[in-house]
C-alpha cells in the first residue's frame, strides 16, 4: 500500500504520525512512504532520516493527501485537510468526534474511511492506542497542575508537595483510569494528598490495592465530588466514556464553593471536557479564570513531548497500521477490535457513542462495510 505521512498543523502540535523507525518496518513490509517535508522536525527526525529507511520526502501536504491509499497521523484532521481526504481514502488518526459536529460534516463529505485511535480496543475492553497518550497526559496534568497553582499564574501559590512542616495541597482526581492513574502516581510522587474518584467500585479496589493505602478512593456522585471539590487544590478531570462526550461533573455553580485560586485541569477536553466552565485551550494560552477558578484545557497535552508522544504512540498503533496496510479495509473484518475504531466509513457514522453524541444516523460497521447483509 501507499501510505502517506502529513506534517501536523494542529497548533503547537510537534508529534508526527510516524517515527523513522516505524517507516522502516512499513518499507521493510513492502509497503510504500510518501512523507511531507518537515514531518518529523518535531522529534529531531529530518527529511534525511527518512530518505534513509525507504521513504519518499514530498513537498506538500498536497502531495501526500493525494497520493496515500492510507494516510496516519496523530490528530484529528484540520478544516484545510478535511477537503483533501475522497472517498476510498484510509485516515488512521485520534479524532474525537463526539464533541467535534464540524470534523464530523467533513470527513462524512470526504466519502473517506476514518478510524480513530481512541476508541480501538483490547481483549479487555480498554482502549490501547489512546493509553500510551492518556499515560503522558496524565503524567503532564500534575506539572501543569503544579504550574497553575503558583501565585504569578493566578493559582492559590502553594506547593503540591509542601515541604516539612507545611502541609500539602489536595488533589483531587475525577477517573481512575489510565490518566486518573498516572496523575495520581505523580501528584503521590510529589508528596500531595490525593483522592480518586471513580464510578466503578471494582476500579476503586484496584487502585486502593495499587496505591497501598497512599491514595483515598471514593464513588463518584454529586456529594463526593461536591464534598472534595470544596477541599481540592487542584482537581483533575481525566473521565471516559469511550466514544462518547465527556459526562458534566462539575457545575459552574459549584466553583463559588471552591477556594479561590484552585485549578481544575481537564484533560478530558478532547472528548467535550467534565467541568461546566471548560473550553479547549492550546499552550500558547493554557489558562483562563472563572469566578477565581483557573481551568487548564489544553487539548493535545503530548504534543509538549513529541519525543516520548511520538515514541509511545508509534509502539502502539505499528501493528494496527501494518495491518491495514497490508489487507486494507478487510484487516477491519479480520480484527474486531480495530474494527471498534471504525468512526466513519463512505459517509457513515459507524460508531454507536459518536453517532449518538452527533444526533446521526448510525450504521454498524459490518453494515456500512458492505459485509453482512443489511
Ligand atoms: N487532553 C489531552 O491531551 C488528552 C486527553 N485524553 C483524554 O483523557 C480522558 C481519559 O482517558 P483515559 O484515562 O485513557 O480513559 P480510561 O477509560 O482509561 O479511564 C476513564 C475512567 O473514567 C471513569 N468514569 C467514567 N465516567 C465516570 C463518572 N461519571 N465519574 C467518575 N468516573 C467516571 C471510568 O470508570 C474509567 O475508570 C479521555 O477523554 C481521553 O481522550 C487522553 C490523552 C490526552
Ligand atoms: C489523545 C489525544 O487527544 C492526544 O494525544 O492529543
Ligand atoms: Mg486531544
Amino acid at each position: 500500500m501507499l501510505v502517506g505521512v502529513p506534517r501536523e498543523i494542529k497548533a503547537n502540535e510537534y508529534r508526527v504520525g510516524l517515527t523513522p523507525g516505524s517507516a522502516r518496518e512499513y518499507v521493510a513490509n513492502g509497503h510504500q512512504l510518501v512523507v511531507e517535508t518537515g514531518a518529523g522536525a518535531g522529534i529531531g527526525a529530518g527529511d534525511d532520516a527518512y530518505a534513509a529507511v525507504g521513504a519518499t520526502i514530498v513537498a506538500s501536504a498536497g502531495e501526500v493527501f493525494q497520493r496515500a491509499q492510507m494516510i496516519v497521523k496523530v490528530k484529528e484532521p484540520q478544516p484545510s485537510e478535511w477537503v483533501q481526504l475522497r472517498a476510498g481514502q484510509i485516515l488512521f488518526t485520534y479524532l474525537h468526534l463526539a464533541p467535534d459536529p464540524a470534523q464530523a460534516k467533513g470527513l462524512l463529505d470526504s466519502g473517506c474511511t476514518a478510524i480513530a485511535y481512541e476508541t480501538v480496543t483490547d481483549r479487555s475492553g480498554a482502549l490501547p492506542l489512546l493509553a500510551p497518550m492518556s499515560e503522558v497526559a496524565g503524567r503532564l496534568s500534575i506539572e501543569a497542575a503544579g504550574s497553575a497553582l503558583r501565585r504569578h499564574s493566578g493559582g492559590r501559590g502553594l506547593l503540591l508537595g509542601g515541604v516539612p512542616g507545611v502541609k500539602a495541597a489536595r488533589v483531587m482526581i475525577i477517573g481512575g483510569g489510565v490518566v486518573g492513574t498516572h496523575a495520581a502516581r505523580m501528584a503521590v510522587g510529589l508528596g500531595a494528598e490525593v483522592t480518586i474518584i471513580d464510578r466503578s467500585v471494582a476500579r476503586l479496589r484496584q487502585l486502593d490495592e495499587l496505591f497501598s493505602g497512599r491514595v483515598r478512593t471514593r464513588m463518584s456522585t454529586i456529594g463526593n465530588i461536591e464534598e472534595e471539590l470544596a477541599e481540592a487544590d487542584a482537581t483533575v478531570g481525566a473521565v471516559l466514556v469511550p466514544g462518547a462526550s465527556a459526562p458534566r461533573l462539575v457545575s459552574r455553580a459549584s466553583l463559588s464553593k471552591m477556594k479561590p485560586g484552585a485549578v481544575l485541569i481537564d484533560v478530558a477536553i478532547d472528548q467535550g471536557g467534565c467541568f461546566e466552565t471548560s473550553r479547549p485551550t492550546t499552550y500558547e494560552n493554557p489558562t483562563y479564570e472563572v469566578d477565581g477558578i483557573i481551568h487548564y484545557c489544553v487539548a493535545n497535552m503530548p504534543g509538549a513531548v513529541p519525543m516520548t508522544s511520538s515514541e509511545a504512540l508509534n509502539n502502539a498503533t505499528l501493528p494496527f497500521g501494518l495491518a491495514l496496510a497490508a489487507r486494507g479495509l478487510e484487516a477491519l473484518s479480520h480484527d474486531p477490535h480495530l474494527l471498534e475504531g471504525l468512526n466513519i466509513h463512505a459517509g457513515q457514522v459507524t460508531n454507536l457513542a459518536v453517532a449518538r453524541a452527533l444526533n446521526r444516523p448510525y450504521v454498524p460497521a459490518l453494515q456500512s462495510l458492505g459485509q453482512i447483509a443489511v
